[in-house]
């Protein structure tokens, strides 16, 4: 362990150094997220996202760096506790078995009786736009509609730092927007949300703060305007572009670079 726990922080990372198939997937990258706020972890593909959340999770080792979860080593916390403190989507929306959505979407709430966790679950389906579809066997809905019912499953956590990787792929527009909002009336109840996402408008619209990383590293860390200026955009992104204002919110134009 490196300094000391920053006060309030739902979540700490620093200075992870990860090796991934003989190269360091992450090179001293690190976070901080506090109760009440969104933050986007954006960069191209390869450049550590998940590898960032999955080592600060305990869940990848690190040769070096340090992560805390509510100010408590994540190395010193079981299984269970970091499951208690941390919901967790992963990337891959990988479901072995055809059990019902309600019955994936408890799965949530383990800490909770039966009856509880289904309430809890049949409430979270509803947030996601899936009333209606409680009885359905997971592996019988459209991959969008999958990715929705596992959505209501972080959801159902109530934990207090919320992690989502890419919770918006393959999802149609309203329900990317629609995620984006609920992660942030989930941040309005006081949980601490880290979500990773390839859609620079979105994250503009819905984040507080965004961090990009780049081969491993943070490239940038500020607010949506600061964090996708021109620079960041053409050196962590290799984009031409800005971001926007308009009516509707901001909005990132871009292009390849010539
Ligand atoms: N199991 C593995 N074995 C070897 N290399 C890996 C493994 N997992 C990830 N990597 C490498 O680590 C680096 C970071 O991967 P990571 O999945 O964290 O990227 P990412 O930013 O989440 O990417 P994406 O946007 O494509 O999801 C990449 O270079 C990747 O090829």
């Amino acid at each position: 362990m490196n300094g000391a726990a920053l006060k309030g922080a739902a979540w700490e990372i620093e200075g992870l150094v990860v090796r991934q198939g003989g190269h360091r997937a992450l090179d001293g990258a690190g976070l901080v997220v506090r109760p009440g706020e969104v933050l986007g972890v954006l960069g191209p593909n390869g450049s550590g996202k998940t590898t960032l959340l999955r080592a600060g999770l305990g869940l990848l080792r690190a040769e070096a760096g340090a992560a805390r979860l509510s100010g408590r080593p994540v190395a010193a916390l079981s299984e269970p506790e970091r499951a208690r403190l941390a919901g967790y989507l992963p990337q891959e929306r990988r479901v072995g078995w055809n059990l019902a959505a309600l019955e994936i979407a408890a799965l949530g709430a383990p800490d909770l009786p039966v009856a509880r966790a289904r309430a809890i679950a049949a409430e979270a389906l509803g947030r996601v736009g899936l009333a209606g579809f409680e009885r359905r066997g997971v592996l019988d809905m459209s991959g969008g509609e999958r990715a929705r019912v596992l959505l209501a499953r972080l959801l159902a956590t109530r934990a207090p730092l919320l992690i989502a990787d890419e919770p918006a792929a393959g999802l149609d527009p309203d329900a990317q927007f629609l995620t984006l909002d609920l992660l942030r009336q989930e941040a309005a109840r006081g949980a601490a949300v880290v979500v990773t996402l390839h859609d620079l408008t979105l994250a503009a619209r819905g984040c507080d703060r965004l961090l990009i990383l780049k081969g491993g590293r943070v490239a940038a860390e500020g607010p949506p305007a600061e964090a996708l200026s021109p620079a960041v955009l053409r050196q962590a992104f290799g984009l031409d572009g800005e971001l926007i204002q308009t009516p509707a919110g901001p909005v990132v134009a871009a292009r390849r670079l010539a």
